[in-house]
C-alpha cells in the first residue's frame, strides 16, 4: 500500500504492554467496544459498497452479517460489533467455534442485541450454517494478537467456505492465520476484504500487508508501548511518501556538480551492458550530482547518458562519495579484486546481483568496515549470503523473512562490518539491526527485468548525497534506503498507471523514464 505518513509497528507483547493500563484504567469492556464499533463500521460499509440488483447501493437495514467467534478478546471485538450492526437493522449471527470460552459479556451483548448464536459440532455443520446464512458480510472474530500457528479446527475450513461464497470478510485486528509479528502466512488463513486494528499497527500489518485487505487504524486511546526495563519497544517502519519528498536530496544555491554526492558505478559486462545503462541512468536521474561509470560498457552508457564520467578500472575512477557494484558486471575471477578494492574504500558501498554471488563465493574480501555496506539481494542471493555468512539463516525466507534478515545483519555485524540488507519482494525488508523497515511497492509492476539495477543505482546516488550537508546528512542508512525504494515503487506505478497505456506491464526502462515524476510527486506530497 502506497501512503502519505510514515507507519510503525510493533511486536504483540510490546501492544499488550500499551493497552494493559489503559484497559485497567476505563470501565468494563468500553475500549473493547471502541473497538468494536471501529469493526462495525467498516463493515456496515462494505454491505453499502455491494451492489444490489435494481437499486444499486447495498443496504444494511436487513442484511446479514455474521461473525466467526473465537476463544478470547478477538471474539469478543467480534461480539460486540455485532450487537452494534444489529442495532443497524441487521440481522447478526454469532458463530462459537469454542461456545464455553466466547466472551461472556459481549456474548450476552450480542444476544440482548437480537443476535442469533450458532454452535456448530463440526466442519461440515459449520459449511452448511454458513451456507445457509450467506450473510452479506462476516466478520473474522477467531483469532488477533493472541494467534499462534494455523486457524485450528474449524477455523481453517471456515476461510475456505467464505472464498466459495464470495462472502466479504472484515478480518478483526489480524487475519486469523496471519502470524501478529512476523506476518507469516498460514494454511487455511482468511483472505479479508478489509482488515481494522485498533491504537498500534501490529509487524503483520507491515510484513503480510497484502494479505490484510483494505487496512483501518481505529483510535482507541493506546498511546506508543513504553520502554521496557529502560528496553525501548523495537519499531517496524514504513516511510511515507511524504517522508521520501520530504528527505530527497536537490541542489541549492551553494551546490556544485560535486557537492550533492558522487557516486561511482561498477556495472556491467560485455554480455550484460544493460545494467550498466540502467544502474548509471538510475542515479543521474536520482540527484544532480555527478554520477562515475566504471566498467566495460562505456560506449553504451555514454550514448544514453553523455553527461556521465566514465572509467574503465575502479582504481582510476576518481572521487566518489559511495559505490555500486553488481549489476550485470559478470562473477568471473577480476571481479573479486576489484570487489576487494572498492570494499576498502571507506565510503558507502552498494552490492547488488553478481556482486553478491562474488561476495558469497570470496568472503575473505569482506574485512571489517565502518562505512556503511549496503546489501540488496532478491530470494536467491540472500540464501546465497546466508549459505556463506549465516547458515542459520538460509532457507528462512519462506518463514519469518524479517528474523532471517535481522539474522544475516547481526553475523555481518559479529564480523565488524556495519551492513544493511534490503531484501527485494513486494514488501522490501530493510533492517541494519537497530532499524528496520517494510515497505510494500503497493503494486507488483516493479517485478520485471532490470528494475533491481535501476533501484541500485538510485540507492547509490542517495547515499552519495547522504554523506554531503544536505537533508539527509544524519538519517540513518535504512531510511534513505528506504527513500530510494519508495520513490523507485512510486516511479514504477506511475510509468504502469499513469503514463502511456494505463494499467499495462511495463520494463525497467519505462520505470528509469518515471524516477524524475516520481521524484516530483513526492516532493508534492512533501508540501
Ligand atoms: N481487551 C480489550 O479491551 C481489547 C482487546 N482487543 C482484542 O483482543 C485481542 C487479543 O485478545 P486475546 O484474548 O489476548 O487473544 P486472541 O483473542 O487473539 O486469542 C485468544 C485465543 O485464540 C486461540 N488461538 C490461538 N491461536 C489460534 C489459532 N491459530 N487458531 C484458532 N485459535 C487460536 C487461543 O486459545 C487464544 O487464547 C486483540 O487481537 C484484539 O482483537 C483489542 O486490542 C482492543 C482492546
Amino acid at each position: 500500500m502506497t501512503h502519505r505518513d510514515d507507519f510503525r509497528a510493533y511486536f504483540a507483547a510490546d501492544i499488550r504492554r500499551a493497552e494493559a493500563p489503559v484497559v485497567e484504567a476505563a470501565p468494563t469492556d468500553a475500549v473493547m467496544r471502541r473497538a468494536a464499533w471501529a469493526v462495525a463500521d467498516v463493515a456496515r460499509t462494505v454491505v453499502r459498497a455491494q451492489e444490489v440488483i435494481g437499486d444499486g447501493g447495498g443496504h444494511v437495514y436487513g442484511a446479514s452479517a455474521a461473525a466467526l467467534i473465537g476463544a478470547g478478546d478477538n471474539g469478543g471485538d467480534g461480539l460486540y460489533a455485532l450487537a452494534d450492526l444489529a442495532r443497524s437493522g441487521m440481522a447478526v449471527h454469532a458463530v462459537l467455534l469454542s461456545p464455553d470460552r466466547a466472551h461472556p459479556r459481549a456474548l450476552d451483548a450480542c444476544r440482548r442485541a437480537g443476535g442469533r448464536v450458532h454452535e456448530p459440532a463440526d466442519p461440515d455443520a459449520l459449511e452448511q450454517l454458513l451456507r445457509r446464512l450467506r450473510p452479506a458480510v462476516a466478520l473474522d472474530a477467531i483469532v488477533g494478537l493472541g494467534a499462534s500457528g494455523p486457524p485450528r479446527e474449524m477455523a481453517g475450513h471456515a476461510a475456505g467456505v467464505l472464498e466459495e461464497l464470495g462472502t466479504p470478510v472484515v478480518a478483526v485486528d489480524i487475519p486469523s492465520g496471519i502470524d501478529p509479528d512476523t506476518g507469516v502466512r498460514h494454511p487455511g488463513a482468511i483472505r479479508p476484504t478489509a482488515t481494522v486494528t485498533f491504537g498500534l499497527f501490529r509487524r503483520a500489518h507491515l510484513l503480510a500487508s497484502t494479505d490484510c485487505g483494505a487496512l483501518e487504524l481505529a483510535e482507541i486511546g493506546i498511546g506508543a508501548p513504553a520502554a521496557d526495563d529502560g528496553r525501548p519497544a523495537e519499531m517496524l517502519t514504513s516511510i511515507g511518501t511524504a517522508t521520501a519528498g520530504e528527505l530527497w536530496p536537490v541542489p541549492d544555491v551553494s551546490d556544485n556538480k560535486y557537492s550533492g554526492g558522487v557516486v561511482a558505478i561498477r556495472a556491467g559486462s560485455q554480455r550484460y551492458p544493460g545494467a550498466a545503462v540502467l544502474a548509471s541512468h538510475a542515479a543521474v536521474m536520482s540527484t544532480s550530482s555527478m554520477v562515475r561509470y566504471v566498467g566495460p560498457c562505456r560506449d553504451q552508457v555514454l550514448a544514453d547518458r553523455p553527461e556521465i564520467v566514465a572509467s574503465s578500472v575502479v582504481t582510476n575512477a576518481g572521487r566518489a562519495q559511495a559505490w555500486v557494484s553488481g549489476p550485470g558486471m559478470g562473477t568471473g575471477p577480476e571481479t573479486a579484486q576489484e570487489l576487494a578494492w572498492i570494499l576498502s574504500q571507506d565510503v558507502p558501498v552498494v552490492l547488488d546481483a553478481d556482486a553478491l554471488r562474488v561476495l558469497a563465493e570470496h568472503p575473505s574480501i569482506l574485512r571489517r568496515r565502518d562505512a556503511p555496506l549496503v546489501l540488496t539481494p532478491h530470494a536467491g542471493e540472500f540464501d546465497a549470503l546466508a549459505q556463506t555468512f549465516a547458515p542459520a539463516q538460509a532457507g528462512l525466507l519462506a518463514g519469518d523473512r524479517a528474523g532471517a534478515v535481522r539474522g544475516l545483519v547481526a553475523e555481518l555485524d559479529s564480523r565488524g562490518v556495519n551492513a544493511t540488507v534490503l531484501l527485494k519482494g513486494r514488501i522490501t525488508l530493510i533492517d541494519d539491526g537497530r532499524s528496520a523497515f517494510a515497505q510494500d511497492a503497493g503494486t507488483s509492476w516493479s517485478a520485471t527485468p532490470g528494475s533491481g539495477d535501476v533501484l541500485a543505482g538510485m540507492i547509490g546516488a542517495i547515499l552519495a548525497a547522504r554523506e554531503g550537508p544536505g537533508a539527509l546528512a544524519d538519517v540513518e542508512v535504512p531510511r534513505a534506503v528506504a527513500v530510494a525504494q519508495v520513490v523507485h515503487s512510486v516511479a514504477a506505478r506511475l510509468a504502469a498507471e499513469e503514463f502511456g497505456r494505463p494499467g499495462s506491464p511495463i520494463g525497467a526502462s519505462d520505470l528509469l523514464g518515471a524516477i524524475g515524476e516520481a521524484v516530483a510527486k513526492v516532493r508534492a506530497v512533501a508540501g
